[in-house]
């Protein structure tokens, strides 16, 4: 989450987390979750429901239905407009500070309805360090605008999201992401990319990348990032949870240094509705993944979150909340074997200068 010594930082961001208030030391960020979003929408993703599911599609979001909205997120419209919630993602923020949460990084890029005042005011009102991020969701939610765009002038407008602020407000980005792609990748989302790794070297911060739902899709575009020069020692990649599986072919993602992202914690769902070749792991198993990569060496470069996108994993709605990994997926680390230097060492995406006791205090 740190800016570092790009060409065009500002010698007052240097080494410092930009927040959606302003810049802070890196030692106040405390226990951070580094994929979140508090106010997005997600209609690009939409899925019509299954013949005969029409009507609990349409229903009111309840208790007796929060069985078949798990098993079916993206079939239901009202689901995907988490921005309908602020007051009820302000309570979460509000228990996630209680649960020991300091600072949230807010993946909503351009595309799945980034906004800035509402960040910055959730950031007031709860003290939680919110860290917004620039730049562009996947392809279906590219404007014909961005698809002419060059290289060039898209990474002038990543440049300028966190250096001058986004969106016509003067509310500054902290991270570039998450960046959407698509599998294949798109030319317009390779456009992304390259605009992504330009305005890193410029800016010198971090970079989380959404890749698409194919095993193929996160190392084509760490070699996208590569060949136009980005920092991947710098760059996180999201939703390995749902993407890689074959633990030979993940240690070979690892390879390539970029942080290893398990960012579905609280999602338990039989079949991934985007690729049902997919089976989606528990969170049981996503502990053990995590295991695996610690045991190979790997816990300096793993990071966790919810990825909250949708309404039902609300607590408001019978969810798991802003808190769960803070309140029990760390304890069933912790009774899993995990030592709790380890769980320290699953840190921010700073290129390794964090106070990791912050992160995951001993107390765990
Ligand atoms: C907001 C977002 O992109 N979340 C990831 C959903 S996915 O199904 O894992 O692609």
């Amino acid at each position: 989450m740190f800016i570092g010594q790009g060409r065009r930082t500002m010698p007052e961001q240097s080494g410092k987390v930009q927040t959606v208030l302003g810049l802070i030391e890196p030692g106040q960020l405390g226990r951070t979750m580094t994929h979140e979003h508090l106010t997005m929408t997600f209609e690009c993703s939409h899925v019509p429901p299954a013949p005969g599911d029409e009507g609990l599609a349409a229903a009111p979001i309840e208790m007796k239905h929060l069985h078949w909205l798990q098993q079916n997120p993206y079939s239901h419209s009202e689901n995907l407009l988490l921005n309908q919630e602020i007051e009820a993602v302000k309570e979460e923020l509000l228990c996630y500070r209680k649960a020991g949460g300091g600072s949230i990084v807010e993946n909503t890029t351009t595309g799945i309805t980034r906004n800035l005042p509402v960040l910055r005011k959730l950031a007031k009102e709860t003290g939680v360090h919110i860290i917004a991020g620039a730049g562009y969701y996947v392809d279906v939610t590219h404007s014909d605008e961005t698809r002419k765009m060059t290289v060039e002038k898209l990474t002038d407008i990543i440049v300028s999201e966190v250096l001058h602020g986004a969106d016509g407000t003067d509310i500054r980005c902290g991270v570039i992401g998450e960046i959407g792609t698509s599998w294949p990748i798109t030319e317009s989302e390779k456009k992304v990319l390259r605009a992504t790794a330009h305005a890193q070297t410029q800016l010198g911060c971090p970079v989380i990348i959404h890749p698409g739902r194919n095993k193929a899709a996160p190392g084509e575009a760490i070699r996208i990032l590569q060949e136009a020069g980005g920092n991947i020692s710098k760059t996180v990649m999201s939703h390995l949870d749902r993407t890689l599986f074959d633990q030979q072919e993940l240690l070979e993602f690892a390879k390539m240094g970029s942080y290893l992202e398990y960012d579905l914690f609280g999602t338990e769902m039989l079949n991934y509705p985007f690729n049902l070749d997919v089976d989606m792991p528990s969170d049981s198993q996503r502990v053990q993944a995590l295991a695996f990569l610690i045991r190979e060496g790997y816990e300096d470069r793993i990071l966790i979150a919810h990825d909250i996108h949708t309404k039902h994993r609300l607590t408001k709605y019978g969810g798991h909340g802003f808190s769960h990994i803070l309140k029990n997926i760390v304890p069933k680390m912790l009774s899993r074997g995990h030592r709790s230097h380890q769980i320290q060492s699953i840190s921010s995406p700073d290129g390794g200068s964090a106070p990791r006791d912050d992160l995951y205090s001993p107390e765990f």
